[in-house]
């Protein structure tokens, strides 16, 4: 064990830079995976100058998760480091409680992240998990994308969540922790075969016979990841030559658009549609078919709250006025998540989309060069019934609209690292 312990210290090491001082967050549940990453790490930081803080979400869903926060805290002191506890208190009832609670959790460690100063959160995901993930994924059809597998590393805000332990079998980090002498926690739903994670996990029993082990998934997952981020690189090169942004939108070249090969025509529509709706997940690839498709027959479609609009010249993404109607804000808030309002307001002024009747107050508005369309679908300024700018369609009034994912969101967000 002490080579191996030696040569883990050290793979877990290389994830962090041993530059100045710095603060590094570690999640802790309790289970094996996780509390291994918290010895591994003190191991680590008493080599390097790094200090580390520990948290644990408690989620509330079992009777005793406060207890297992407890004793995470307990297990953190003896190692000398602090700790702390988040609860989670906000799930409504309705909805995927476990993608709820992913969610939750990443957004309270973020927050308890920013709160610390800390910019750099390790999680203790595994060769297993990341094994497991690649079968829940190939059942769904994934492309590289999706059999990518989860990143090493991955920002959230301010935070770069970092996965130390994915070259690493739950396997060996279990004897790990047993020949410490550190008990872990067994977290029940681990072993509920209602769950698909555990279904899938009893399968790769059955495969490791076949040569089919985490660690040769693993090597998949990363060589498709070579491959992503070629393509990605390939994205970005394209959508640059043939896309350009106009305000809001997204206009690619129309011939040049078809001379794409399909999976990057895919990536720019999908990437498009992403960046002027400012969702978090992309359509089904099913419904980016039928928009390429309709791009294909000069039909263009609606999807994701977007319009894919096909003219003589160009293809044109933009936000559906529909999907914003019901959107009203004050001009101190975003709009629609992305447009920010300045102007010479009043107390009560509304930021709501421009529509037809606000459109047909804006004399100039066939002049900017923008299809009605999309126009309506752009943030105007209202006092009551008064329409008092809409700086797209000239009609600025002394109101400027700053847009808060620029071009380069757009072009960026291709390249995937
Ligand atoms: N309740 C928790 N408190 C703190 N950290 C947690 C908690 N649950 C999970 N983690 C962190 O996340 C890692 C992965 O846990 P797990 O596989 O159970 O999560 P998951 O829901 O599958 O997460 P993901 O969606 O990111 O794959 C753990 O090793 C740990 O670092």
């Amino acid at each position: 064990m002490r080579r191996s312990q030696t040569l883990f210290r050290q793979a877990v090491a290389a994830h962090f830079s041993p530059g100045p001082e710095h603060k590094i967050g570690v999640a802790v549940s309790g289970g094996g995976d996780s509390l291994a990453l918290l010895h591994i790490l003190a191991e680590v930081a008493a080599e390097m100058p790094l200090t580390l803080r520990a948290v644990t979400v408690d989620h509330g869903l079992r009777p005793d998760s406060a207890d297992e926060a407890q004793t995470v805290s307990r297990l953190a002191a003896e190692l000398g480091i602090a700790h702390d506890t988040l609860t989670w208190k906000t799930w409504d009832g309705t909805g995927n409680l476990s993608a709820q609670a992913r969610r939750a959790r990443y957004d309270l460690l973020s927050g308890w992240a920013l709160r610390h100063s800390i910019d750099q959160v390790a999680l203790g995901h595994t060769a297993d998990d990341q094994a497991e993930t690649f079968l829940m994924r190939l059942a769904r059809a994934s492309g590289a994308d999706g059999l990518s597998g989860m990143p090493v590393r991955r920002s959230h805000g301010h935070v770069t969540f970092v996965r130390p332990l994915l070259d690493q079998t739950r396997a060996f980090l279990r004897s790990y922790l047993t020949a410490k002498g550190v008990v872990w926690i067994d977290d029940p739903t681990n072993e509920d075969p209602r769950y698909e994670r555990v279904r899938i996990r009893k399968a790769l029993d059955q495969l490791r016979p076949l040569g089919l082990t985490p660690q040769v998934i693993c090597e998949t997952t990363k060589n498709l990841a070579a491959a992503r981020s070629t393509l990605g690189w390939y994205a970005c090169a394209e959508a640059r030559q043939h896309g350009r942004i106009d305000a809001g939108d997204v206009v690619f070249s129309r011939a040049g658009f078809a001379t794409l090969q399909p999976e990057i025509a895919r990536r720019l529509l999908q990437q498009a549609l992403v960046w002027v709706a400012g969702t978090e997940y992309p359509p089904r690839r099913r419904a980016i078919a039928l928009a390429l498709q309709a791009i294909r027959a000069g039909t263009g479609m609606t999807l994701n709250g977007c319009k894919v609009a096909v003219t003589g010249q160009s293809i044109r993404v933009f936000r559906e006025y529909s999907a914003v109607q019901a959107v009203v804000t004050s001009p101190e808030n975003l709009w629609d998540g992305r447009w920010s309002l300045t102007g010479p307001g009043q107390p009560g002024d509304k930021v709501r989309a421009l529509g037809t009747d606000g459109l047909s107050q804006c004399p100039g508005w066939r002049e900017v060069g923008r299809p009605h369309g999309s126009l309506v679908g752009y943030p105007s300024v209202w006092r009551g019934d008064t329409l008092l700018s809409a700086p797209h369609a000239d009609f600025g009034q002394g109101w400027a609209a700053t847009l808060l994912r620029d071009s380069d969101v757009f072009f960026d967000a291709l390249l995937v690292h």
